[in-house]
């Protein structure tokens, strides 16, 4: 029988719960109906939290048939021994190196798509890396500017896209524009039609200010960025709406009018999703060639190898990968 190509699952920081939530997904693939994936780290990173099978592969064909065994690695050497919790800088270079190799066994087409395990940035630009996050790194590989490489958390009935991303509060004024805010609806459009099959996206803007700015009394970004893209993009034929109260656009009857919400900087975006979804937040990356997705929380080191780690997350990766690598084939005809 010919099986299909299985998703790949970067272990990210081998300290942190990236291995613990894998092989808790692995343990509810059953349960959850998860397609085939395999992982790509370091071997010892499973072995500190469990010691179930685990099946050691060469190469991505072999991942499906091994997956009901036990749960499928690509090892990648160099940053034993794993200490969960503990942090280290060969630990940060292997994690660098799974996203590596997971980004190009599914730019190549061995895997049916990517799901990340959490990183830590701050122990990845000791080791020298440049990007703002895993969304640049793998956009950059797969030869996508940063622009068109939309970042988006979603969860429940709410998807949320930040318009800006790692970047201090104090330099999200000036790095508004009407061209990015555009430019990321536009991303945003057309991500949601490929990947989620919704046919006409409605976006509800959210305003920058308190208030929306309150006709300029409170900040004026709103009449002098905000509205103008809005009207821009409305223009151009996007069904685009806003500039909405920054806090009263996430209520259960705002967030039944719209498809996603377009914020204009991290915290406005992730703060709704994760305090309303955390377990079951999915951020994924729109406007690549590839399926990318990832579990919306980090590394947690201070749970890390104590069995706490919530897999929630991680399986709605799993099941969004799998729906989107399913939506896009579907458009492909
Ligand atoms: N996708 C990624 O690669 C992400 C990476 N990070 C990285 O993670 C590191 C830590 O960031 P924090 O802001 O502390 O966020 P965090 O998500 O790691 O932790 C925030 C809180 O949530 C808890 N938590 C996280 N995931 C959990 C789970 N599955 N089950 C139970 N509890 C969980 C933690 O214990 C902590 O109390 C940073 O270095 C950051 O760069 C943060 C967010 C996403
Ligand atoms: N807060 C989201 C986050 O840190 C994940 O970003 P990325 O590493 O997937 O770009």
């Amino acid at each position: 029988m010919m099986q299909t190509k299985a998703f790949v699952i970067s272990l990210g920081d081998p300290a942190g719960i990236g291995p613990e939530i894998t092989v808790k997904a692995w343990l509810a693939r059953e349960r959850e109906s998860l397609p085939p994936f395999f992982a790509v780290g370091d071997i010892g990173s499973l072995a500190a939290v469990w010691d179930g099978p685990v099946v050691r592969i060469d190469n991505a064909d072999e991942a499906s048939e091994a997956f009901n065994e036990g749960l499928p690695i690509i090892h990648l050497p160099g940053c034993d021994p794993v200490q969960p919790g503990n942090p280290t800088l060969d630990g940060a270079q292997c994690a660098l190196n799974a996203l590596e190799i997971g980004a190009g066994l599914t730019r190549s087409g061995g895997a049916r798509g990517f799901i990340t395990a959490p990183v830590s940035k701050h122990q990845l630009y000791q080791v020298g890396y440049t990007h703002s996050g895993q969304t640049e790194f793998i956009a950059e590989r797969c030869g996508v500017s940063k622009t068109n490489a939309v970042m988006m958390l979603a969860g429940g009935d709410l998807r949320v896209v930040p318009v800006t991303t790692h970047v201090p509060l104090a330099a999200v004024s000036d790095l508004l524009t009407v061209d990015l805010i555009v430019a990321r609806a536009h991303a945003t459009v057309r991500g949601l039609r490929r990947s989620f099959g919704i046919d006409r996206p409605r976006l509800a803007v959210a305003g920058f200010n308190p208030h929306a700015g309150e006709n300029g009394a409170l900040g004026s970004e709103e009449q002098t960025v905000i509205a103008p893209a809005i009207e821009r993009l409305r223009a151009e034929g996007v069904d685009a709406s806003g500039p909405y109260t920054p806090d009263a656009m996430f209520t259960p009857r705002h967030r039944a009018t719209y498809d996603a919400a377009l914020c204009m900087y991290h915290d406005q975006a992730l703060i709704p999703l994760k305090t309303l979804f955390f377990d079951e937040g999915v951020n994924l990356t729109l406007g690549l060639p590839i399926v990318r997705t990832s579990p919306d929380h980090g590394t947690a080191f201070e749970i890390a190898g104590h069995n706490q780690a919530h897999p929630g997350a991680m399986i709605a990766a799993i099941k969004m990968a799998e729906q989107m690598a399913l939506h896009r084939a579907a458009a492909r005809g």
